[in-house]
């Protein structure tokens, strides 16, 4: 089988940098003494690698898992945009069944590493509001194009910083994202208008909130309207991030810090 030899060797001919996703022992060993620098990316770092860089959570789309864990090791300086990288992965099981190659340079600065790793919600919480925002996005409400906003962390102070628009049905419950009831009530309250304050555990703790955050010093691009103002103004007021379904163009974007850092089309993701 020449030919497939030589097209592993083509494939691989120009590869700067590699990345084991969850490796086992041998696997890494294998890698260990390469003259290219070896990233090992997972939840832990089961075979004490120099080079590590933590998924916050098993991404179960291998491509998600590469853009995040490349993502990482760029932010670690482990690797640079210009190299060529080598992705070894299980797609199906825990063994390494997938290779991919990918420029690096394809991931840097989309700001989803950040958003998850360095924001003061819980990584979950972030994934589980994402996935709702995402589903939201991909059906609407009874098949009309919906809005929402989610603010997560930091609630004691979102709280403050907002009012209720009507009665909260969250008030006294213990709902927290990701239980399968909650995602069908935030769908189902995402008719109405406001947000959804979520804090860094990931407890609802209220719908219908009117955010009325100081918007001094807030730079989102033009184009975008109260919704998206407030979303951004708040995560520069407090320590929360803001998720934004946009109801005119459907776009999910994500702001930190008063920054548009993430803006992805559930239909893709
Ligand atoms: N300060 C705010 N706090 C909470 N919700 C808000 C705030 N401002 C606007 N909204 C909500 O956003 C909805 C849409 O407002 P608007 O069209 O101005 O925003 P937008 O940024 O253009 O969003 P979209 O892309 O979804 O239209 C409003 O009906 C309201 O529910
Ligand atoms: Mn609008």
């Amino acid at each position: 089988m020449t030919a497939v030899g030589n097209f592993l060797e083509e494939f691989a001919d120009d590869i700067g940098g590699v990345c084991l996703f969850s490796p086992s022992s041998s696997m890494y060993n294998t890698f260990a003494e390469a003259d290219a620098p070896v990233v090992v990316i997972g939840t832990e770092n089961e075979v004490d690698a120099d080079v590590f860089v933590e998924l916050p959570l098993e991404f179960r789309d291998p491509t998600e898992r590469i853009r995040f864990g490349v993502e990482g090791a760029l932010g670690q300086d482990a690797i640079e945009e210009e190299m060529t990288l080598l992705c070894i992965l299980g797609s199906f099981s825990d063994d390494a069944d997938t290779v991919m190659r990918v420029r690096a340079g394809a991931f840097a600065d989309s700001g989803v590493y950040d958003l998850f790793m360095d924001s003061r919600p819980d990584p979950s919480v972030v994934r589980d509001v994402l996935e709702v925002a995402v589903e939201l996005g991909k059906k609407g409400q009874k098949g009309k194009p919906v809005g929402a906003l989610f603010v997560v962390g930091d609630a004691g102070k979102v709280m403050n910083k907002s009012r209720p628009l009507s009665y909260n049905p969250f008030e006294k419950s213990h709902v927290h994202v990701g239980d399968p009831i909650v995602n069908v009530m935030l769908k189902e309250f995402s008719r109405l208008d406001g947000a959804f304050v979520i804090s860094d555990s990931g407890k609802i703790v209220s719908a219908y909130r009117y955010l009325e955050p100081s918007a001094e010093g807030v730079d989102i691009p033009k184009g975008l309207g109260a919704r998206h103002m407030a979303a951004g103004a708040i995560t520069r007021d407090t320590n929360a991030i803001a998720l934004v379904l946009s109801e005119s163009d459907g776009l999910v974007r994500a702001f930190k810090s008063g920054e548009l850092i993430l803006e992805l089309d559930p239909e893709d993701y």
